[in-house]
C-alpha cells in the first residue's frame, strides 16, 4: 500500500514553486562537452529518492547550485510533460507512467551531469546512476513538515509508515548495487549543508577509484 502511495506526483506543490526556476525540460540538446569519447559519461549521475517531505528538492536544489548539475524533479516533469495515466482520486495524486518517464529522460541521462529528485528509485535503469542517496528524517520532524501540507488523514499516515518502515532504503538496496546506495540523514537545515558538501566531495572525486567510500 504504501509503495503504491509513493508511486503518484503530490498534489500538494505549493512548496516546490520555489525550486521551479531550477527545474530542467528533458528536451535540451546534449552538450558534447559533457560526453567523453567512447559514450561514457563525463559527469555522474545522481539519484535523491526518500519518502514525501524529507528534504530531496530542497537538498537537490542546493546541490544543483553548488556542483552545477541540472536538477530534474520528475513530479514536476510528469506534469509538465503529461508523463503520467491520469488522475487518481483515491490517492489524491496523478498516476506516473513510469515508461514514459524513462523514455523521455534516456538521452539526458546518457548525457551525465545530473540530479534526479523522486520518491521512488525501482523503475529507472540501474545503469542510469553513479550513486543513489536515500534521505532519512526523524519521525516526529517528518510528521511536523508532512501535517502542514494539509494532506488527508489516509495520505499522511501512509507517507508517515513508508518513512517508519523505511521502505524507500530497502528499495534502493533491492534496485541498486549496495555499495552505491547511500543513507543520510535529513532533519536540519545543518543537515542539508553537511549533505551538499558530502555530495559535493563526491562528486569531485567521482572517476577516482575510491569516489564510492564516504
Ligand atoms: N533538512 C531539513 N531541515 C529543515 N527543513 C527541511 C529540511 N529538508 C526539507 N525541509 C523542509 O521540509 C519541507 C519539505 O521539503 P522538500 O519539499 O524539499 O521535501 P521533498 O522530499 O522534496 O518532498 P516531496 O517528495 O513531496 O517533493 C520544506 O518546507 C523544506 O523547507
Amino acid at each position: 500500500m504504501w509503495k503504491h502511495t509513493i508511486r503518484c506526483v503530490s498534489a500538494s506543490f505549493t512548496h516546490m514553486e520555489t525550486y521551479q526556476g531550477k527545474l530542467i525540460s528533458s528536451c535540451s540538446e546534449p552538450n558534447p562537452d559533457m560526453v567523453q569519447e567512447g559514450g561514457q559519461r563525463k559527469k555522474p549521475n545522481i539519484l535523491v529518492t526518500g519518502t514525501p517531505g524529507t528534504g530531496k528538492t530542497t537538498m537537490c536544489s542546493a546541490l544543483a547550485e553548488a556542483i552545477h548539475l541540472r536538477h530534474i524533479n520528475i513530479g514536476e516533469l510528469v506534469k509538465e510533460k503529461n508523463l503520467h495515466d491520469g488522475w487518481d482520486d483515491e490517492l489524491d495524486c496523478y498516476v506516473i507512467n513510469e515508461d514514459l518517464v524513462c523514455d523521455e529522460l534516456e538521452d539526458t541521462m546518457e548525457e551525465g551531469g545530473n540530479i534526479v529528485d523522486y520518491h521512488g528509485c525501482d523503475f529507472f535503469p540501474v545503469r542510469w546512476f553513479d550513486i543513489v542517496v536515500v534521505l532519512q528524517t526523524d519521525n516526529s520532524v517528518l510528521y511536523d513538515r508532512l501535517s502542514k501540507r494539509g494532506y488527508s488523514e489516509s495520505k499522511l499516515s501512509n507517507n508517515f509508515e513508508c518513512e517508519i518502515f523505511q521502505v524507500l532504503l530497502e528499495e534502493a538496496k533491492e534496485s541498486y548495487p549496495e555499495e552505491r546506495v547511500l543513507a543520510l540523514k535529513s532533519d536540519t537545515i545543518e543537515d542539508i549543508s553537511r549533505n551538499v558538501a558530502t555530495l559535493t566531495d563526491w562528486v569531485r572525486n567521482w572517476n577516482s577509484p575510491s569516489s564510492l567510500n564516504l
